[in-house]
């Protein structure tokens, strides 16, 4: 089975995949993947552009969890979205030194639910586990990941409204 590990930068996909991999999972990590097919980098956003339909198309399936934000885009079997309540991913990414500007783009992300919308456009609801790591330990979120890939947790999402925090300015 291929499972999505995907989520705004932040939301916990690599701490939560590292716990998967110690826990004895097959872990595949998208940003060892993508290199042929960086198109260009964008410097003021400090990103990389990549060509995802060729990525997508090149891709070999595995039977494992596939992290990054942008794993959502391959055709996985069953998609985990890790969302952070967008203060608390605010916190997060200030500490890590991102920048205001990379910070404040990825914060507004995560309030306007983008990963899940464009998650939902790639794949059906019935596939996709939505996870709120904001006050959930490392470890708790890999479990909630490991029982729905066992079907002991049904899937879920569409229920974490964030645009208060639009308002507020962040
Ligand atoms: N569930 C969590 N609770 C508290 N802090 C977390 C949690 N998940 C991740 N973090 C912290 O948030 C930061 C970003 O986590 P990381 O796994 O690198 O996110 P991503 O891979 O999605 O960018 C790290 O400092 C990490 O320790």
């Amino acid at each position: 089975m291929m499972v999505g590990l995907t989520g705004t930068p932040g939301t916990g996909k690599s701490s939560v995949a590292a716990e998967l991999e110690r826990r004895g999972h097959r872990v595949v990590h998208l940003v060892d993947t993508v290199q042929p097919y960086i198109l260009e980098e964008d410097r003021a956003r400090q990103t990389m552009v990549v060509d995802t339909d060729r990525w997508v198309a090149g891709f070999e399936p595995v039977d494992g969890i596939i992290e990054g934000h942008l794993a959502h885009l391959i055709p996985c079997d069953l998609v985990v979205v890790l969302r952070c309540r967008p203060d608390v991913l605010r916190r997060r990414l200030e500490v890590r030194g991102y920048p205001g500007a990379k910070i404040a783009e990825n914060v507004e992300a995560e309030a306007l639910d983008l990963i899940l919308i464009e998650t939902l456009d790639e794949h059906p609801a019935e596939h996709v586990l939505e996870v709120d790591t904001t006050d959930l330990s490392i470890e708790d979120c890999a479990g909630l990941v490991e029982r729905f890939i066992s079907g002991e947790l049904p899937p879920s999402c569409g229920s974490i409204d964030w645009t208060d925090y639009l308002e507020t300015g962040l």
